[in-house]
């Protein structure tokens, strides 16, 4: 089976509840392959997951953007697993550089929360990424695989996880990473896969791009043959451009049957 398309929309710390229904109304009124190809995430602040959840189309899925790194109590400000599954949201996006960078989160601790949160039945998007510094460095695939290393430690089951490789350099600033660039870093990253955990999540795991996806340069990229879907930032925001993303996988050709 083939590895189905994957397109997340990561909202950040954006919108007010009027900016948010009308993002949702948009996405209900649109027109969408079958969840059979492609397979939809939007992942809103904390504070409006139950609107988005409730609101949302039963073809599209709901993300949070960060959990507690193990059972709620006096953490004050967090989020826990527990309530993210209490509400019936089925993923939750860790790692994303923006909390790596600003607010130090290590790949120990990243790599905690993964497994924390997919031993509560919460199924995973986990980020990974190089800085500018790091790539011109020529340290890209030791970083990378630095970050996923951290997560294989704790996590033996990677059915539940998506990982999306998002440079850091290219994140918000309109600089993608060319197809070829993503290609690479995907296809070492798989064979990452094939040499430490098994040929099986080599072949399985989605690998998904995000850093400036934009209606231009999406189809590109998903002719990758590594790349296995998006996620996406700023664009995301922009409802008529997010659909773009999805037509996005007639490059693989599974869309047409
Ligand atoms: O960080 C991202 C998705 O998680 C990408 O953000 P942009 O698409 O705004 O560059």
């Amino acid at each position: 089976m083939g590895r189905k398309f994957f397109v997340g929309g990561n909202w950040k710390c954006n919108g007010t509840g009027e900016e948010v229904k009308k993002i949702v109304s948009t996405l209900n009124a649109g027109e969408v392959p079958s969840t059979d190809v492609v397979e939809v995430v939007v992942s809103p602040p904390f504070v409006f997951l139950p609107l988005v959840k409730n609101t949302l189309r039963p073809d599209f899925h709901v993300a949070a953007q960060n959990c507690w790194v193990k059972k709620g109590g006096a953490f004050t400000g967090e989020i826990s697993a527990e309530m993210l599954v209490n509400l019936d949201i089925p993923w939750v996006i860790l790692g994303h550089s923006e909390r790596r960078l600003l607010l130090n989160e290590s790949n120990e601790f990243v790599g905690d929360k993964v497994a924390y949160a997919l031993s509560k039945g919460l199924k995973v998007i986990a980020c990974v990424g190089e800085t500018l510094e790091q790539r011109e460095s020529g340290s890209t695939m030791e970083v990378v695989a630095a970050q996923t290393r951290a997560i294989a430690d704790k996590v033996s089951n990677w059915a539940n996880v998506v990982l999306a490789y998002e440079p850091v350099w290219a994140i918000g600033t309109g600089k993608v990473a060319t197809p070829a660039q993503a290609q690479e870093v995907h296809s070492e990253l798989r064979n990452w896969f094939q040499a430490n955990t098994s040929p099986e999540v080599a072949a399985t795991i989605r690998i998904i791009y995000g850093g400036s996806v934009s209606g231009a340069n999406c189809k590109e990229l998903a002719a990758k043959p590594d790349v296995d879907g998006f996620l996406v930032g700023g664009a995301s925001l922009k409802v008529v451009i997010f659909f773009l993303f999805l037509p996005s996988y007639f490059p693989h050709g599974c869309w047409l049957g």
